[in-house]
């Protein structure tokens, strides 16, 4: 049987919403808002801390997730400090960086990590969405959902419901779901 009850710790209110809109009834989301340290490294490395992190923090079963948006042009930059960059430079910003490249491809990455507990390993679920980076369309609800477009439209463009059919982070969740079913 699965766990009856996941707990995402996040402070990312636009982030929970989606993962509780994607899980639907399958798991009962709870949630806790904890600002963890996030280490440099490969998106595995960082997931996997992050998770270690809040299993020591939080002394139980926890789910924790990092996303990043790689450039193709800038050999996968941003990444992991995606929201460093947005912080700084906004989504235009962002899309400057491009400027002076003609690709514009980028992948959104979204990594998963689940931990029984402290000192347990966590394992790792990972989506990926290819698409690329434009001038901002559509609302600035979240991040940098104006930039991304998937298939003619921004993120920011398409309904929750569209956007949770594609993207990185229901891609990782479809992982997570099926490995939970695994679970004695
Ligand atoms: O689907 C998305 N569409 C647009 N923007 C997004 C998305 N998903 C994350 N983002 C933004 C939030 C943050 O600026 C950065 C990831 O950083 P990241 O550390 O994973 O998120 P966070 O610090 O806000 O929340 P958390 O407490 O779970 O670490 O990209
Ligand atoms: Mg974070």
């Amino acid at each position: 049987m699965s766990p009856a009850e996941l707990n995402f710790i996040t402070g990312n209110k636009n982030k929970l919403s989606e993962v509780k809109a994607i899980l639907g009834d399958v798991v009962t989301l709870k949630s806790q808002a904890l600002d963890l340290i996030e280490i440099q490294g490969s998106i595995e490395e960082i997931s996997l801390d992050k998770c270690r992190r809040a299993a020591e923090a939080v002394k139980a079963p926890v789910l924790v997730e990092d996303t990043c948006l790689c450039f193709n042009a800038l050999k996968q930059l941003p990444g992991p400090y995606v929201k460093w960059f947005l912080q700084a430079l906004g989504p235009d910003g962002l899309n400057n960086l491009l400027l002076a490249y003609e690709d514009k491809s980028a992948e959104a990455v979204c990594t998963f990590a689940y931990s029984t507990g402290p000192g347990h390993e966590p394992v790792i679920f990972q989506g990926r969405t290819t698409g690329k980076i434009v001038p901002a369309r559509g609302p600035a609800d979240f991040g940098w959902d104006p930039i991304f477009e998937y298939e003619g439209q921004t993120y920011a463009e398409m309904s929750k419901v569209d956007k949770n059919k594609i993207s990185h982070r229901y891609r990782a969740l479809e992982k997570l779901k099926a490995w939970l079913q695994t679970q004695p």
